[in-house]
């Protein structure tokens, strides 16, 4: 492999260096000052690991099953629209890596491939992520088509009632190219995402139009009624809305700041996981997002009590720059430091992995 390549870091350079700027821009960019992107990945730093010694190591085993899906390791690729942004394949190109990397993709509702043909390309367990439109006829029919389609669970997307203050998309005037499209959606509703404007951004506005800002907890039950599939709230970060959640009856919670794109300020990701998982009963899988890049902070963030560990930007850098072996290595690579920080860290199994390991780093930050 080239040395460039052995981390992600390595691909995210050559992911910038080969995609045009506003491209570049859109996928990377978080909301506001970008304080919250920046947190995001500074909070792992304030991590130590506490390793113990003279462990059998010799098999480490990452392997669990999530809401019925068997995965090799607790890993996913959160869902991300528009694949085909940096890939003429798009998703079903990430589908065939995250099957053989036996980790799960969530796709986008605003893919660039159909849902079936998502699913027909997949080897392993995929979820289907929502915004809820105003438009409910179309939700319950993407909902349906799911469910027809083999989708393992629904991930309801709830920190975005519009769409975060994304200052490089407002400055370049972003606009989805027309050849991409949100294929599953109909086009007219879709337009706006398609119209550059000087000092606005396509996807905000069209945002605006079609996602419904009124969506509260008592909907919740309007979904439920329409599926038998498990159900997943995207974007909890508090304690108070984690055990909403479970008074709702969510299957499970994905603590996530949406990658720092939506409200700029809003607590780090990981600064969030502990007060979700010490408000959720045990057995509710808590789900993590938000910076992600190597299997330190994956074990770090398991460490903290999430069941399984997504990253967003990382596929779309590996899909970049080389497809779906570049979105497997990704993968891949995740997975082997996984299994080396855990044999480093004499935690063999998953169930090692508790706030044990975990001290505050001693210098402090910066
Ligand atoms: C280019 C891009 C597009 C995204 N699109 C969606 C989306 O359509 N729906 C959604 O719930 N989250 C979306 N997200 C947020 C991701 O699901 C995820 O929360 C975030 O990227 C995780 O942080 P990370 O990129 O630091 O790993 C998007 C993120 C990026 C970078
Ligand atoms: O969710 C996002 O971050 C995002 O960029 C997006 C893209 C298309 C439609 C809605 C949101």
């Amino acid at each position: 492999m080239p040395v460039g390549l052995l981390t992600l870091a390595g691909i995210e350079r050559a992911a910038h260096a080969q995609l045009p700027p506003e491209i570049w821009d859109f996928i990377e960019g978080g909301s506001g000052a970008e304080r919250t992107l920046t947190a995001n990945r500074e909070m792992f730093g304030r991590h130590a690991l506490r390793p113990r010694t003279l462990v059998d190591v010799s098999a480490c085993d990452p392997a669990l099953t999530l809401l019925g899906a068997p995965l090799r390791l607790p890993l996913g690729i959160a869902p991300m629209a528009y694949h085909r942004l940096v890939d003429p394949e798009g998703e079903t190109a990430t589908a065939r890596a995250a099957g053989r990397a036996g980790a799960l993709l969530v796709a986008g509702m605003f893919a660039s491939r159909t849902l079936e043909e998502i699913a027909a390309a997949a080897t392993g367990p995929l979820w289907l992520q929502l915004y809820w439109l105003r438009e409910r006829v179309v939700l319950a029919a993407l909902v349906e088509r799911a469910e027809a389609a083999g989708y393992g669970a629904l991930v309801l997307t709830v920190d975005a009632p519009r769409i975060g203050r994304r200052l490089r998309d407002l400055r370049n005037g972003f606009a989805v190219p027309s050849a991409v499209r949100a294929v599953n959606l109909d086009q007219a509703l879709t337009a706006a995402s398609h119209r550059a404007t000087a000092g606005r951004s396509g996807i905000a506005e069209h945002a605006r139009e079609q996602f419904d800002p009124a969506l509260s907890w008592t909907d919740l039950a309007w979904l439920r009624e329409r599926t038998r599939l498990p159900l997943v709230l995207k974007g909890i970060l508090t304690a108070e809305d984690a055990r909403l959640a479970v008074e709702h009856g969510v299957d499970a919670v994905l603590v996530s700041n949406h990658g720092g794109r939506q409200l700029d300020g809003a607590m780090p990701a990981l600064a969030a996981l502990p007060e979700v998982v010490d408000a959720v009963p045990a057995e509710l899988p808590v789900l993590f997002d938000g910076g992600v890049r190597s299997g330190t902070d994956l074990a770090i963030a398991l460490a903290l009590g999430a069941r399984a560990v997504l990253v967003g930007r990382p596929a779309l850098w590996g899909l970049a720059t080389d497809g779906e072996a570049g979105v497997h290595r990704v993968l891949d690579l995740l997975r082997e430091e996984l299994e080396h920080t855990m044999a480093l860290l004499g935690r063999p199994r998953l169930a090692d992995l508790d706030r044990t390991v975990l001290a505050p780093w001693p210098c402090p930050a910066g």
